[in-house]
């Protein structure tokens, strides 16, 4: 086992939660200092940057190294593209995004400063992620990969001028909702074959499946409470064959998990899915648009190691 590197290195994606993480790192950096705390600083300059920088930090150094991302959940993904082929890698996050999934279901901190003790105190856990491949592509997940409405929203979400108001007033992830009513009366369902090891589920009139590392997506709901970080396994949950009511009452249920209950909301558990749509559906991984209509995920256990409250 490597040394711990003392240094805390943080990446700051200054256009996450629209542009209000500078404020959260300005806050962070004020607390660092006046703790003595040691450290480093990098800022993405665009997309996919988050990935490069976490590499170089990685490959100057073999000791156990802290990287935090001040940023939401596109942020800390991109950091772990990066962090996979550097074993001393250890991740956390401090939430400065719009929907913040990542610290909600996985670090599961609450505000700055209960981040910073977890980070300070360095425990930490290997956790399992998702591997994907879609049209040739491969990526990786640590909050969920879906297919259908949800992804809509994610992109929606993405383009909005809405996002940006909300992000002023910290209410960030009230865009998912509005968005996801929207949808309701302009998204078609279609059928979607889904395959879990190797079982095949042929599904009529789909709203989505999402298949899920941990319990929260979309800005805190509670789509797959059964998911676990440690299991080896992923949770998919399938929206099919509902009506636009009992669809909204999966929306309220949902937040705190109870929508599992109702009638069509399906849950399986496997360690490889595919997912293929027979009409046209977009694809998210942790909230980013990658691709559309056929996709193909696998768990990876144990793969990463972040930095975790029990
Ligand atoms: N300097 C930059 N300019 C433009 N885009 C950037 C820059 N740095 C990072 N990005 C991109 O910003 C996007 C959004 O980042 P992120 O997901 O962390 O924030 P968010 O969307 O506000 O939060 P969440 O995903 O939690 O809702 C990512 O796709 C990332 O690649």
């Amino acid at each position: 086992m490597p040394n711990l590197n003392e240094t805390l290195y943080f990446i700051v994606n200054p256009r996450a939660g629209n542009e209000t993480s500078m404020k959260v790192w300005k806050k962070v950096e004020k607390v660092l200092k006046s703790n003595a705390v040691h450290h480093e600083v990098f800022f993405t300059a665009e997309k996919g940057h988050a990935s490069r920088l976490t590499a170089e930090i990685l490959s100057g150094t073999d000791r156990d190294t802290r990287i935090i991302a001040v940023g939401g959940d596109g942020t800390i993904n991109e950091m772990l593209k990066g962090a996979l082929p550097f074993p001393h890698a250890i991740l956390g996050s401090l939430a400065a995004g719009s929907g913040n999934d990542y610290v909600r279901g996985i670090q599961k901190t609450k505000g700055v400063a209960q981040a910073l003790r977890l980070f300070q105190d360095n425990a930490h856990k290997a956790i399992d992620i998702g591997q994907y491949e879609t049209d040739g592509m491969d990526g990786y997940f640590m909050n969920s990969l879906g297919m259908g409405i949800d992804a809509e929203i994610s992109a929606e979400a993405d383009r909005s001028r809405l996002k940006k108001w909300f992000n002023l007033v910290k209410a960030g992830k009230l865009i998912y909702l509005i968005l996801f009513l929207k949808q309701l009366f302009t998204y078609k369902p279609g059928s979607m074959e889904l395959v879990v090891d190797g079982e095949i589920h042929m599904l009529k009139k789909v709203w989505f499946i999402v298949i899920a590392n941990q319990p929260y997506f979309g800005g805190g709901m509670k789509i797959s409470p059964q998911s676990k970080l440690h299991d080896g396994r992923l949770n998919i949950i399938a929206v099919h064959d509902i009506a636009l009511l009992k669809l909204l009452a999966v929306f309220i249920t949902v937040l705190w998990g109870g929508h599992l209950k109702i009638k069509n909301v399906d849950s399986f558990s496997g360690k490889m899915i595919k997912m293929k749509n027979h009409g046209s559906a977009k694809i998210q991984s942790d909230g980013e648009i990658v691709g559309k209509d056929q996709v193909a995920a696998a768990v990876l256990t144990d793969k990463i190691r972040v930095m975790i409250k029990d």
